[in-house]
């Protein structure tokens, strides 16, 4: 088929394509002419979605969560040899834990605690009671009763895989940072929290010294390392070492900003400090209820 186009049309058609043409100059022009702000925003954001290494076939991950006290734990494991971890379980969900890893056929070999929590009593303790042979782990600055005490830079093992405890002191003394490196990924506890961070203003807090183990030992990984903190209040799960350097508003702050803010912050106390930090001190094992 063809169609008969009258010369008055031709010309109607002309003047639209034309008006259409000027106005994607115009379009062109101007988005040209702010184009430096742009590129940036641009390039940033291509910069934030680097790509993230894939785990490995045989690496388990489990992030879970306790309402009450906000807290993720996580739950990793070799597949193959069955051998899992879990960092910074929280005691009211130790039982949900324990059946967790049961059901996956799983050998819970280290229960971690990032830091001597304030907020909640940790699971290690009870743990250990639930899954027999379950070896408490926490640093050794912390001042806590484990079975383990970690020092910086120092490893454990889960089948072949392997955790590196990294010292991020600040929030508390012997607050650390685990890495999982071969799966690019860590577990900053309460130093860095997504778009925040941990409190300082009790235990040894010390807001220079977080933005040190910030700055110089998390904001230092590659930028596409996944993290995962102990606690979102905001319903976020996991962030990147990319996201936190651009868009923290706390730690994007030169040191001096940042220790005037943790220093204003006014947060009240956490609700179970009074019975936490006493109980997290003997690993959790401090009047447990039988039926916890
Ligand atoms: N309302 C909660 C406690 C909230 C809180 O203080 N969280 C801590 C981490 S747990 S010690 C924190 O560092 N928060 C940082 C922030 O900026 O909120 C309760 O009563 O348990």
């Amino acid at each position: 088929t063809s169609v008969l186009v009258l010369p008055s049309q031709q010309q109607g058609t002309k003047l639209a394509v034309r008006t259409i043409a000027s106005s994607a100059a115009a379009y062109i022009k101007s988005s040209t002419t702010c184009s430096l702000a742009q590129t940036a925003t641009l390039a940033q954001g291509v910069k934030m979605m680097d790509p993230r290494k894939s785990f490995t076939e045989d690496f388990f991950f489990r992030q879970l969560f306790d309402e009450q006290s906000h807290t993720y734990s996580y739950l990793l494991a070799d597949i193959t040899t069955k051998e899992a971890i879990l960092i910074d379980p929280v005691l009211e969900q130790a039982k949900r834990d324990a059946q967790l890893i049961k059901e996956l056929g799983l050998t819970l070999k280290y229960a971690l605690n990032t830091h001597m929590h304030a907020d909640h009593v940790t699971g290690t303790g009870f743990l250990k009671q639930l899954l027999p042979g379950t070896v408490s782990v926490i640093s050794q600055s912390s001042g806590a009763k484990a079975d383990k005490h970690l020092v910086d830079n120092e490893t454990v093992q889960f089948g072949r895989h392997e955790l590196r405890a990294m010292a991020t002191p600040g929030h508390t003394n012997g607050c650390m940072t685990f890495l999982v490196e071969e799966q690019g990924i860590a577990f900053t506890g309460d130093t860095l929290l997504i778009r925040g961070c941990g409190r300082t203003d009790f235990q040894e807090g010390d807001s220079r010294s977080l933005y040190r183990s910030v700055h110089e030992r998390i904001f230092t990984l590659p930028e596409n390392f996944r993290l995962f903190p102990a606690h979102d209040y905001k319903g976020n799960m996991e962030t990147t070492v990319a996201e936190e350097k651009r868009y923290n508003p706390r730690l994007t702050k030169d040191v001096e900003a940042f220790v005037e803010l943790m220093n204003n912050l006014n947060l009240p106390y956490p609700k179970m400090i009074d019975k936490a930090v006493p109980a997290n001190r003997e690993c959790g094992l401090f009047d447990i209820p039988k039926d916890a």
